[in-house]
């Protein structure tokens, strides 16, 4: 907790709805706030904006941005808002609309380069273009360079993408993705989108009703087995590796992690070497006591079980194992589990049914 460059204690009342918050996050990449409508999260990004007034303390490297008795207001905190709803200058090109943005900053104060977020954004092409002729997606990314030009030393993101389509969403991604890799600044990024989530996050906040129900670096959060969001259906772990090889006659790529490997479906977009994050939920992984190979299941783990919770509901189990250094969760009925007297530090097979490439 310590170590963290970011530290936010908040506490905020509207009817009916109670914030108290009290977060340590990291000063780089992309820390999601994570939750189902309604458990406050813009509540937070506004507190964090300085655009909600809560009592509670803020610091952003090392620098005060509210305490008991202090309170920097939004204009004076170095921070930049992107909302869901870009707020372009409709009369003045992309270009102008960036520049706008640089010039807040004395030039000896400025930490991202135009050229830089041009090419991190792709929008080489756009630059004499006037906002109105955008498309959605390309709007949110003139918006994304423009914040990010004003060389914030924090950067908020409130569901960036929920305005656009399934298609410029999916567009958007790898822009983000390349922000995250090549930003030195911290992005605390609104979301209630799993696959979001997965995709950009390096770091999570679950919320539940105005409160914090877990916290840390997203794999290591996702794969713990008390968080109230193990119980739906999309509940699962996210595993980094690396593609290994291709099996071009069964079209499958085989995927390297410290524990093992996996095979998926082919991807055109990936080639051996090539780093990737796959997810694997709960629901899709089987525990057997030996190694079945007969049967259709092509990826059989060796795994250690680490921690079981009986009845998380009615009847369903869910277990912890780890396969070397990464975790696992397997969702199975409490009767498969009895049946197979799953204690901790037993070493057992997992059996994936299914693995996705998370894109
Ligand atoms: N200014 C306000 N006055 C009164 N109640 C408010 C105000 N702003 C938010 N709320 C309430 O606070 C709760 C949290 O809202 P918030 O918008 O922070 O949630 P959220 O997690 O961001 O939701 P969503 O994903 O739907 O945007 C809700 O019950 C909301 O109705």
């Amino acid at each position: 907790m310590t170590s963290a460059n970011i530290r936010a204690r908040f506490d905020c009342r509207f009817p009916g709805f109670h914030l108290n918050v009290d977060l340590a996050l990291p000063g780089t990449g992309i820390t999601a706030l994570f939750g189902h409508s309604g458990c406050g999260k813009t509540t937070l990004l506004r507190c964090m904006a300085g655009l909600q007034q809560a009592t509670g303390e803020l610091t952003v490297f090392g620098d005060a941005w509210q305490t008991a008795h202090t309170f920097k207001p939004v204009h004076r905190r170095p921070l930049a808002y992107v909302f869901q709803e870009t707020h372009l200058f409709p009369h003045l090109s992309v270009s102008k609309n960036l520049t706008f943005g640089q010039r807040r900053v004395p030039a000896n104060q400025r930490k991202i380069d135009f050229d830089d977020a041009v090419a991190w954004l792709g929008l080489a092409h756009l630059l004499d273009r006037m906002p109105a002729r955008l498309s959605g997606g390309e709007r949110q990314r003139v918006a994304i360079a423009r914040a990010i030009l004003t060389s914030p030393n924090l950067l908020l993101m409130d569901e960036p993408l929920s305005a656009l389509d399934q298609g410029s969403k999916q567009d958007i991604l790898p822009y983000l993705e390349r922000l995250r890799d090549h930003l030195a600044m911290p992005i605390v990024y609104v979301s209630h989108s799993t696959s979001e989530v997965a995709r950009l996050a390096n770091h999570i906040v679950m919320m539940d009703q105005g409160k914090v129900v877990a916290q840390g670096p997203l794999q290591e959060t996702l794969a713990r087995i008390d968080h109230p969001f193990r119980l739906e259906e999309d509940a699962g772990i996210i595993v980094e590796g690396r593609l290994e090889e291709l099996d071009e006659h069964w079209h499958l790529a085989r995927f390297r992690f410290d524990g093992g490997s996996l095979w998926l479906r082919q991807d055109e977009k990936l080639q051996p070497g090539d780093t990737a994050r796959i997810q694997v939920l709960a629901k899709d992984v089987s525990i057997a006591l030996s190694e079945h190979r007969d049967q259709s299941i092509q990826n059989l783990l060796e795994a250690r079980v680490d921690q079981i919770e009986t009845d998380i509901s009615p009847g369903t189990t869910l277990v912890r194992l780890m396969s070397g250094e990464t975790p696992f969760l397997s969702r199975l009925t409490s009767r498969s589990a009895a049946q197979l007297a799953l204690e901790p530090g037993q070493q057992v097979w997992i059996q994936i049914k299914s693995v996705a490439l998370v894109e």
